[in-house]
């Protein structure tokens, strides 16, 4: 507020006194647009901040770095590059390294920027090509990644990576969402999810934020959500599976809390050279492996003498609501779920999942 003797009026005769007492009023109009501009400036700039505060939109939540002055962002965000740096490579089968970059300080997003399950892009320097890739454990607080990532014989980005030795320089862009569980993290009774070869990381990172991160001492009282999580991977043979530092602390949730994770890993064959130190399933995931995961249960020769019917889709017939996640190679994607859609949209799901009755609704294709 003006003090009142700010406001007072002007005259229109012009004797000498008068003319001061207008020049005054004319300083003092000035005076009070300033103010009335500044206090509109002032609570239009807090309304704005309470209608879209800054951390609404988490892929773009791009922070101003007063040194620099401009809008040049200080974290990671997916609209530029960042460069972080390769700390340790570390070979986990023929085709397959763990890798660890460690973002500089500054670049660490918000938490709440990257939520499971999310994933970053990285450019291959050399030719200016692109590909996704999934942080396991999301960022670490001294923002270290880690990344699973496999070599294919004519690949590109998967072979550059492999060649990079530690204290060598990457161009990142993320955190990008891949698919969000957060957002309504109750909704499902039942989390199925089916992976093969380097397909488990969005599984892998969403089992940690949701298992692991959350309950490190493993108590099933802990755990926030309800949801019961299914995995069946598959890899081609024992000595292709996924390494123990990711296998490792999922046999264990699923050996001490079944009721939170259960856990079946395949292999095509039975590898001969390596001993595995996990129970095995040989052959591939198919529609009996899946029925299995839904408990459907087939009626014996009794249950038809008794007239008794079985639901055939097992636990999502009993009401329990089911969403299936499928993430592998594409003829793995086909076989479970369907192939594919037009520029990998999602399709329609055929496949087990399509046999089985389940539509759109319930299938992702990640
Ligand atoms: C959201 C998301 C997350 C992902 N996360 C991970 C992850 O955590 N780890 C991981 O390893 N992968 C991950 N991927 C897959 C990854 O992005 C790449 O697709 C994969 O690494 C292959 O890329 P590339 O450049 O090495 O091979 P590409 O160059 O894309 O080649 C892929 C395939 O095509 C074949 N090919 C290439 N060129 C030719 C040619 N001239 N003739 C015939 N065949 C050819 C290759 O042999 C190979 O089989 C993810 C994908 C998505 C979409």
């Amino acid at each position: 507020m003006l003090p009142r003797r700010f406001l007072s009026s002007t005259t229109t005769s012009l004797p000498k006194s008068s003319a001061t007492t207008k020049a005054k009023n004319a300083t003092l109009r000035v005076l009070q647009s300033r103010y009335l501009f500044a206090g509109l400036a002032v609570w239009t700039s807090i309304g704005a901040y309470y209608l879209f505060p800054p951390s609404k939109n988490p892929y773009y939540s791009v922070t101003t770095d007063p040194s620099s002055g401009g809008d040049t962002p200080t974290t990671l965000v997916p609209t530029r590059w960042s460069p972080v740096s390769l700390i340790a490579s570390e070979e986990t089968s023929k085709d397959t390294r763990l890798l660890t970059l460690s973002i500089p300080r500054h670049l660490i997003p918000t938490p709440s920027s990257a939520r499971a399950i999310w994933s970053i892009y990285i450019k291959d320097d050399d030719i200016q090509v692109e590909r996704p890739y999934t942080p396991l454990e999301g960022i670490d607080e001294e923002g270290n990644i880690k990344l699973w990532v496999k070599k294919y014989p004519k690949g590109e980005v998967g072979r550059w990576l492999h060649s990079k030795k530690p204290g060598e320089r990457i161009e990142i862009r993320g955190p990008l969402q891949t698919w969000l569980h957060e957002q309504h993290p109750d909704e499902w009774d039942e989390i199925i999810m089916i992976s093969g070869g380097t397909g488990i990381t969005p599984f892998y990172q969403l089992l940690n934020e949701e298992l692991i991160k959350s309950n490190p001492s493993g108590d099933a009282k802990l755990t926030p959500f309800k949801t019961r999580f299914t995995l069946l991977h598959a890899s081609r043979s024992a000595g292709d599976l996924p390494p123990p530092a990711i296998l490792g602390p999922l046999v264990s949730i699923a050996q001490n809390d079944p009721s939170r994770l259960r856990l079946k890993l395949f292999v095509d064959e039975k590898d001969s050279s390596t001993g595995s130190p996990y129970d095995l399933n040989i052959g591939r995931i198919d529609s009996k492996a899946v029925e299995n995961a839904l408990e459907i249960r087939r009626s014996s020769v009794w249950d038809k003498l008794a007239w008794r019917k079985f639901d055939p889709k097992g636990v999502a017939g009993e009401g329990r609501k089911v969403l299936f996640l499928v993430c592998g190679p594409d003829p793995m994607i086909s076989a479970i779920a369907g192939p594919w859609g037009r520029n990998y949209s999602q399709g329609s799901v055929g496949g087990v999942l399509g046999q089985l009755g389940f539509g759109s609704d319930q299938v992702r294709k990640l």
